[in-house]
């Protein structure tokens, strides 16, 4: 048993017909196309096992047709998976029966769509107060409870609109106050923003963010965008063909690429805003250094300043452990790599 928000353990969903023989067969081993080519069925997850903590906002990424759309739709069995386990708060939902199933998606996961998914002839507050409505709160109390969370999202005023009344950013402010409106242990957020225009997208990733600092929920991110990525996770999944590639902080993703796939990913990303002083410092080599203190985690963009205006090295500290030393060639080395891919 562990404390984890959600575990996902030897996770399997193959499409098409007898897929459930496959696994723990040879063919099981067999490549995407292979298998496809052999038995017709195509593999959405592949043997996929994580961990996300409880507070972990944890993104699943990956170029069209990895997976990640089926891995979260597995993790509520909106798709039945094939085989493996699924445990949110504790709860096997691998095992639960059709009311247990519904329960479960009620009070502890809740999901974002890309296609917000409201209710056409019903105002935002009723659009909120749906999930409410269906576990029998009361009129007046599921009222209450929803202009809270139009509030929070930052959409007071809005309470009598209906979906089409609204910009696409407004309606997606909807759809998250719609989750939250359960007071989900978990929300789960597929592709959410990949149809908003860009600038609405940024404002929906910092609410994202904004919302997390406020509540703390557990989140699962689906995106294929690094720079969300990046932006909003804690860690990251990265998918390939429905099998992980690499599970890893934003600074370990950027600084230590499991291949070429996850490298070409991450090659455009400027360097400087990732990575932390723990990829870019030497070893300390045993002379007296004074002058700055800084931590091993600092982002080297945020450090830069301090590095460049005090002459010689500066420390970099793991608690009160030096671990490493950085001068102005360090950082420069980082800036000046993401300059020649301007
Ligand atoms: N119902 C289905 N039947 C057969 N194959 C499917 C089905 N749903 C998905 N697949 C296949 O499973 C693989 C993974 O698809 P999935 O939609 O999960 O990828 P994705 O990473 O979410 O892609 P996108 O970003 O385009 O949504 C793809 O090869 C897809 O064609």
């Amino acid at each position: 048993m562990t404390d984890a928000a959600l575990t996902v353990k030897d996770l399997w969903k193959i499409f098409g017909r007898g897929a459930d023989k496959i696994i723990g067969t040879p063919d099981a081993d067999l490549s995407r196309a292979d298998l496809k080519a052999k038995t017709g069925c195509v593999v959405g997850v592949r043997d996929v096992s994580f961990e996300v903590a409880p507070g972990e906002v944890f993104v699943v990424m990956g170029l069209s047709g990895s997976g990640k759309s089926t891995l979260v739709r597995c993790l509520t069995r909106l798709i039945e998976p094939t085989a493996g386990e699924v445990v949110i708060d504790g709860h096997d939902i691998t095992k639960a029966n059709e009311s247990e199933l519904r329960e479960l998606r009620r009070t502890h996961a809740s999901m974002v769509f890309q296609h917000f998914g409201l209710l056409p002839h019903r105002q935002v507050i009723d659009n909120v107060a749906y999930g409410l409505e269906v576990r029998g709160v009361g009129r007046k109390e599921r009222r209450e409870k929803a202009a809270e969370i139009v509030d929070l999202v930052g959409l007071s005023g809005y309470e009598m609109s209906y979906p089409d009344q609204l910009s696409g950013g407004m309606q997606q402010r909807v759809g998250l106050a719609r989750a939250l409106a359960n007071d989900p242990s978990l929300l789960l957020f597929d592709e959410p923003f990949s149809a908003l225009d860009p600038l609405i997208r940024r404002d929906m990733q910092n609410e994202v963010i904004r919302l997390h600092h406020e509540l703390g929920k557990t989140m699962v991110f689906i995106t294929h965008d690094l720079q969300e990525a990046l932006k909003l996770g804690d860690r990251i999944l990265i998918m390939r063909d429905g099998e992980i590639v690499q599970i890893g902080t934003p600074d370990e993703v950027v600084g230590a690429p499991a291949d070429d796939y996850v490298k070409d990913f991450t090659s455009e990303v400027p360097k400087s805003h990732v990575l932390t002083l723990k990829w870019v410092m030497r070893e300390p080599d045993g002379q007296a250094v004074d002058g700055p203190v800084l931590r091993s985690d600092q982002i080297v963009r945020d450090a830069a300043r301090t590095v460049l205006d005090h002459r010689g090295p500066c420390r970099v500290v793991d608690g009160d452990t030096v671990v490493g030393l950085v001068d102005d060639e360090d950082i420069l080395r980082v800036v000046v790599a993401e300059e020649s891919l301007a």
